[in-house]
């Protein structure tokens, strides 16, 4: 739920107002984006030039002006596996659409935004440049952000700013704090996880201690600290009301 608007003239823009119910869905192309970028990292792999050390951080990069061919057929694939993450989300968000309507008659629901992530876009300028981005959203001027935080603590919806120092770039999330293996070895306490109060239903109850609010970190210095850096602006805050982890 929309709890608090910041930017009153943004959110107007946008079509968000405080109060109203929000949905956020997180889904990409999971199992076969990781199957591309397994198999072209394998790929790059068997093509790093023969008697060459091995980059130490396991990060094999194909060369534009000598692999044009293998590039090409990389950025094809990762695009082929993004499309897919696009789709997803739009029959998603299409289905939710339809169930809202068969409980309350006509809704609108319109999308504000659907913000990729973990993906090579190019970068607009006279300069042919491409930014690979993990772990991180773009974040470029006057552009939508969604930065969320946990299935027990807010989410924001930002506006970018476009900053060169962090090549137009804010976090994806609040970010771990504890890894899921670490997760799942914690006792199932529901205090220590930060489950109290919090509505989640999944199939797969591991996801619930996984995805914990304690696995996360505190969203607010995250966004804080991001505001500072000149990275994006608050539009509006949103509390969890319910969460469907798959
Ligand atoms: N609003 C919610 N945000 C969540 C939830 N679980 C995780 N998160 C946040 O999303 C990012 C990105 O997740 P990732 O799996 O792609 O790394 C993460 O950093 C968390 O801040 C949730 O249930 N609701
Ligand atoms: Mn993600």
């Amino acid at each position: 739920m929309v709890e608090e608007v910041v930017d009153r003239a943004r959110a107007r823009q946008w079509d968000v107002r405080a109060g109203q119910v929000a949905i956020m869905i997180h889904s990409g192309s999971r199992g076969v984006g990781k199957h591309v970028g397994a198999m072209w990292r394998d790929r790059a792999r068997s093509m790093w030039p023969k008697g060459q050390k091995f980059p130490p951080e396991g990060l094999f990069s194909l060369s534009l002006a000598d692999q044009p061919e293998a590039v090409a057929g990389y950025m094809q694939a990762e695009a082929t596996a993004a499309n897919y993450g696009f789709l997803n989300r739009l029959l998603l968000a299409e289905l939710l659409r339809q169930r809202l309507r068969e409980l309350f008659g006509e809704v609108a629901a319109p999308l504000v935004y659907d913000l990729p992530h973990n993906i090579t876009l190019p970068v607009e300028g006279p300069a042919r440049r491409w930014i690979t981005r993990k772990g991180a959203c773009p974040a470029g001027l006057e552009q939508p952000v969604i930065i969320p935080g946990s299935m027990g603590a807010a989410s924001y919806l930002l506006v970018g700013r476009g900053s060169p120092h962090l090549l137009g770039s804010a976090s994806h999330g609040a970010g771990r704090a504890t890894s899921r293996f670490e997760m799942g070895r914690r006792g199932r306490e529901t205090e220590d996880l930060g489950l109290a109060g919090v509505d989640c239903i999944t199939l797969r109850e591991e996801r619930r201690i996984e995805e914990a609010p304690a696995a996360y970190k505190p969203i607010g210095p995250v966004i804080a600290c991001q505001v500072e850096a000149g990275l994006c602006d608050v539009v509006a805050r949103m509390r969890p009301l319910m969460t469907f982890k798959a």
